[in-house]
């Protein structure tokens, strides 16, 4: 008889209360920075509602703002400043309860590899703020090289996919480790190792679910898997990125980044006062393209099609079509730092099955079960692994004997 998968913490308390309250169903909330109590929660309630109307096409987008700019990283100086000023009693009870449903994946290190026994452990590591620390400049967000020592590691001994919200090709570069899986443009730009296993026909009923997905992909020469739901989309992306790179040229900082099947609009170098004529422009332009929608990263809006494809959907269709769907076999684990990542937590605990990781220094409404600080824990948190792997093979090669 299979075991459970791994012990998952409920989400309770102050997501539930800023839920209640929020008029808005099934509304998840993911404010930066972290509110410290549930009255806080409740009081931010309106802010961050604006903050996930991006979410609701580009008409919804047109309710949000600066607001919710203002709250969309931690790394926001203002924000820093209001977490240095001070911690009272209920903020620390607030933070107490959330590491306590989402301890640290290191304390909790021994209870997620017994999730795993007698099973496959397959990787899933978004890219910025997970592998490499935040920085003002996309182009200079360099995962070092001892990260990659770390991830190349742990791609000899479980099959490793990067999932990022980056161009594929961009985050290769970042990485330059031909042996994984990389899904890029959010999930919407999938592709194997030359060598990966040709994706099975899995008759899981979730496998059943992207049958007509998979039906899209197309073999790469050596095997591996190439699948690009939002392909449609790329003459639009690319009209789009020429307007928004031109609509914000007056904008100083404002920096467009062609992701290939969305675009992103970075304002951290943007400065505050020049947020809402940024957000207006942006707005502007998706006006004219209703096939497109508007979503919040950190510090970065972002444009993509309005297709139901996300992380979630590309970490199910790499566990499907890889052969990696069965959960007596296998145990996904995936971590990941920003909004978007909440799509393959919530996923995996739909499914009951698998480990989602947040990487946060700061409590935050999320639907992953366990939490890391940042990518240096991330780090530790794949070397363990590593080094458990290299002993638990070791213990079985001299049973063997
Ligand atoms: O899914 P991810 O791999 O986490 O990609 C999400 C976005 O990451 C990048 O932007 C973020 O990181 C930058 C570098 O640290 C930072 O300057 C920016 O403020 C962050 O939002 C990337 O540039 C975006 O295109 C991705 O959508």
């Amino acid at each position: 008889m299979a075991k459970p998968s791994v012990a998952v913490p409920e989400v309770v308390g102050a997501a539930s209360a800023a839920q209640a309250a929020c008029p808005c169903p099934g509304t998840t909330l993911f404010p930066y920075p972290p509110p410290r109590g549930a009255a806080v929660v409740r009081r931010k309630c309106h802010q961050l509602l604006q903050v996930e109307l991006g979410g609701m096409g580009a008409a919804g987008a047109a309710c949000w703002g600066v607001e919710s700019m203002r709250a969309s990283s931690p790394t926001h100086a203002k924000a820093a400043a209001a977490l240095a000023a001070g911690v009272d009693r209920e903020d620390e009870r607030a933070a107490a309860a959330w590491s306590a449903r989402h301890p640290s994946a290191l304390g909790k290190f021994e209870q997620i590899v017994a999730a795993s026994e007698g099973k496959r452990i397959v990787m899933f590591l978004d890219y910025d703020g997970t592998l490499s620390p935040i920085v003002d400049d996309p182009d200079a967000a360099f995962m070092s090289e001892t990260m990659r020592m770390a991830v190349r590691s742990v791609a000899k001994h479980f099959p490793t996919a990067i999932v990022s919200g980056r161009c594929r090709d961009k985050v290769f570069e970042f990485v330059k480790l031909a042996e994984l899986y990389y899904a890029g443009s959010h999930g919407m730009d999938i592709k194997g190792p030359a060598a990966a296993k040709p994706p099975s026909s899995s008759s899981s009923s979730s496998s059943r679910g992207h049958a007509k997905a998979a039906r899209n992909h197309n073999a790469n020469k050596g095997g591996g898997v190439v699948f690009q739901p939002a392909s449609e989309f790329l003459p639009m992306i690319e009209e789009v990125h020429a307007r928004l790179v031109e609509t914000t040229r007056g904008i100083p900082g404002a920096m467009v980044e062609n992701n290939k099947f969305c675009v992103s609009v970075h304002f951290r170098r943007v400065d505050e006062k020049l947020w809402a004529e940024l957000s207006e422009s942006v707005k502007a332009v998706l006006r004219e393209y209703p096939k497109l929608r508007l979503t919040q990263g950190r510090m970065v809006l972002e444009v993509r099609p309005t297709i139901k494809w996300d992380k979630g959907k590309a970490l199910e269709f790499l566990l499907d079509s890889l052969g990696f769907a069965d959960h007596t076999t296998v145990l996904p684990v995936y971590i990941g730092d920003d909004r978007t990542d909440e799509d393959a937590f919530k996923v995996l605990r739909r499914r009951g099955h698998g480990v989602g990781i947040l990487v946060s220094k700061h409590p935050k409404e999320t639907n992953a079960s366990y939490s890391l600080q940042e990518p240096a824990e991330v780090m530790e948190f794949l070397l363990r692994l590593v080094e458990w792997k290299r002993l638990s093979r070791a213990s079985l090669r001299l049973r063997l004997q």
